[in-house]
């Protein structure tokens, strides 16, 4: 594959890449550039995350050596599965499953845990360093990044390190390109300007768009509306059966045109993200069955009020269940971790 292959292969279904010139330049020196991305073990995966396995398809076949990082003590300092670093860490072996299931090539990838990087003498000195560069507004400004208010004055001092650690994460493993969803901007930037401050190698960021929640997005905060494992009624679990689908897809916001249409948007970034088509099957008297092969056709057509909210949402809810067989096939044989952390997770309540 050629650079200009690589590049476009890495810029597809992003919303934006701090920035390209830097992407050129890094993909024009090194063979082999490592890219990152951390997830905080924290519960059942949804849908928006198979955008997230989808782009590290991409950037293991632009031959990027990948990290996908399991970000434990963030997730304790953030109290999530009732604060328990046991539970979270049985969470980011299910989440080995879920990515494998996903498609990702889980022998190509490195597999790391944050206390793994944390026991190096070089972590705290750099959390140290990045903080002694960064403002405390700029930390306050970042903790949207772990789903939290700005202004939230009862947050406990230990999520005051969270953006530091992140950000520390980045240089601590040597880090070329830090890739996540748009809500993850605050904590790049924080360690593109820190690095600069510092005189360290600055990372790429690039960053995928947000899956809406089923019920829709506000469009002021789109982060607060994008699908979330918080918001269980607007979610597609990745282990969602068919019936489930259906039933949440019937219920989906679906108005008539494609800004914050969490339906167009799942066929945009997961139905159509590598390819594939969408088979829309309908009665003769309703204008019979319907195929596409791109998102662009479908998007016209159902623009043109060709194509009924209600057949739009059966023939995704259809070929969202044909995407997620594979998932369900995977954790039919090998259902310990999942079954595990829902044990774990029932003696939460
Ligand atoms: N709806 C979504 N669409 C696309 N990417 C997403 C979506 N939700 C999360 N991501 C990405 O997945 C990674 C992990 O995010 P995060 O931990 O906030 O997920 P979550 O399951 O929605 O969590 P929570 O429900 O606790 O907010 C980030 O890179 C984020 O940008
Ligand atoms: N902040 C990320 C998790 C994360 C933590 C540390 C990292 O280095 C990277 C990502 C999230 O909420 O999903």
């Amino acid at each position: 594959m050629n650079a200009e292959e690589r590049l476009s292969l890495l810029l597809r279904n992003t919303e934006e890449t701090v920035t390209e010139e830097d992407l050129k330049a890094l993909l024009s020196k090194k063979e082999k550039p490592r890219a990152y991305i951390g997830f905080e073990p924290s519960g059942l995966v949804h849908l928006g995350w198979a955008l997230c396995a989808s782009k590290m398809r991409d950037f293991i076949d632009a031959d990027f050596e990948l990290t996908i990082f399991m970000a434990d003590w963030h997730a304790r300092i953030n109290d999530k599965l009732g604060g328990d670093i046991e539970r979270i860490r049985l969470c980011a072996k299910y989440m080995g499953d879920c990515f494998a299931a996903l498609g990702v090539p889980m022998d190509k990838v490195n597999f790391v845990l944050a206390s793994e990087i944390m026991e190096k003498n070089s972590y705290w000195e750099t959390v140290i360093k990045v903080g002694k560069v960064t403002s405390l507004s700029r930390i306050k400004r970042a903790m949207t990044i772990m789903g939290r208010k700005e202004d939230d004055a009862e947050l406990d001092s230990s999520k005051f390190l969270y953006p530091l650690m992140q950000a520390a994460d980045i240089f601590v493993m040597d880090i070329d390109v830090a890739y996540a969803g748009i809500d993850q901007r605050r904590a790049h930037m924080l360690a593109r300007e820190a690095a600069e401050k510092l005189g360290w190698k600055v990372p790429v960021a690039i960053h995928t768009p947000l899956i809406p929640g089923l019920s829709g997005m506000n469009r002021m905060d789109p982060i607060s509306g994008k699908m979330s494992k918080s918001h269980p009624d607007s979610n597609i679990l990745i282990h969602d059966s068919a019936e489930d689908i259906q039933r949440k897809m019937k219920k989906a916001f679906c108005p008539p045109e494609a800004e914050g249409n969490p339906v167009l948007s799942v066929c945009k970034y997961i139905i159509f993200g590598r390819g594939g088509k969408l088979v829309i099957e309908r009665p003769e008297k309703f204008g019979g069955n319907l195929e596409f092969n791109s998102y662009e056709e479908l998007e016209k057509t159902y623009l043109a009020q060709e194509l009924h909210p209600l057949d739009l949402k059966n023939g995704v809810a259809k070929a969202l269940s044909d995407y997620l067989a594979p998932v369900r096939e995977y954790f039919e044989k090998h259902p310990e971790n999942l079954e595990a952390l829902k044990e774990s997770m029932a003696k939460m309540q």
